[in-house]
């Protein structure tokens, strides 16, 4: 189980005080019965713009807009009795300026009842992140291969590969200490750069293809049970592939309507009793 052990709601002061105390366990989830199923095991629960590329089948999460991650959190809100619940800002909602993140932000806590939110960007973004800390929104820093990015990082690469890159990667995340984050996020980086990050600073890093050198992990939901299958990033451990047992009750659906097995009496209002 959890190293957080009350049954009581864990707050984002508490994943801070986390750190060093045996790693932080996150998945990501976009609907109320995903977030209530992985809720006795998780700490912390992502709500991700993935959700763009997982549930909607857009080919980035470019398209993913604010109003469609505040249906998606608050639906996850009400399944997360426990886990702390942070929410994705989508792309175009808090690059722009601090004030229209903070305006977006606290639409996004307000609508949803999440605690935090999670912004992908580097140095650029350290006066934002301060200026929604300081005004009351818990922030974690998305920084490493940033999806919303990939147009200008050339894909989905990994990052953080020469001393140059480890090095900013540090520094993005010293600022992002000092600027008041709760925790990092770090995505899609090579091991040194995950373990120079997260001995560096004193918040937790939760990496996602960012080695056990983190102080937590974090997957997509729906690629650990094998219910995406568009492409498979590296790090994504496949741990049941239920897409198999889905088509399976799918077919056997089919074949008892063709035949006229379903409905027997007991899913029917007949006469008998
Ligand atoms: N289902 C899903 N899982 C994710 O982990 C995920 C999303 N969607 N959508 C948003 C981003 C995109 N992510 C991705 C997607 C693909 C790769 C990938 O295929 N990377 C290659 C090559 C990396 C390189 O060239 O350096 C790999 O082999 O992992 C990585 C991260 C992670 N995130
Ligand atoms: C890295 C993960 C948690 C993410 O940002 C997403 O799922 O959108
Ligand atoms: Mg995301």
């Amino acid at each position: 189980m959890s190293t957080h052990t009350s049954n009581r709601k864990i707050t984002t002061a508490n994943i801070r005080q986390m750190k060093g105390k045996g790693s932080i366990v996150s998945l990501t989830a976009y609907t109320k019965p995903m977030a209530s199923f992985m809720d006795p095991y998780v700490d912390l629960i992502i709500v991700g713009d993935s959700t763009g590329m997982v549930a909607y089948g857009f080919d980035s999460t470019l398209p993913v807009t604010l109003d469609m991650m505040i249906a998606h959190g608050a639906a996850v809100v009400r399944g997360a009795e426990r886990a702390c619940v942070v929410i994705d800002m989508p792309f175009g909602s808090y690059q722009e300026s601090k004030e229209l993140a903070y305006r977006n932000a606290a639409r996004i806590l307000t609508e949803t009842g999440a605690q935090a939110v999670k912004i992908e960007g580097g140095l650029e973004l350290v006066e934002t992140v301060e200026f929604l800390v300081s005004r009351g929104i818990p922030v974690m820093p998305h920084i490493g291969l940033r999806p919303q990015h990939a147009n200008a990082l050339g894909g989905f690469k990994a990052q953080g590969r020469d001393d140059d890159a480890v090095g900013l990667l540090v520094k993005e995340a010293q600022a992002f200490e000092a600027a008041g984050a709760f925790s990092v996020l770090i995505e899609g980086v090579f091991e040194k750069a995950a373990r120079r990050v997260t001995e560096t600073i004193a918040i937790p890093a939760i990496g996602i293809g960012a080695s056990p050198e983190c102080d937590g992990q974090v997957l997509v939901t729906e690629d650990i049970l094998g219910l995406f299958s568009d492409y498979t990033p590296k790090f994504a451990k496949k741990y049941v592939d239920l897409s198999v047992q889905i088509k399976e009750v799918f077919a056997e659906f089919e074949r008892e309507v063709r035949a006229g097995d379903f409905p027997s009496d007991e899913h029917c209002f007949g006469l008998k009793k």
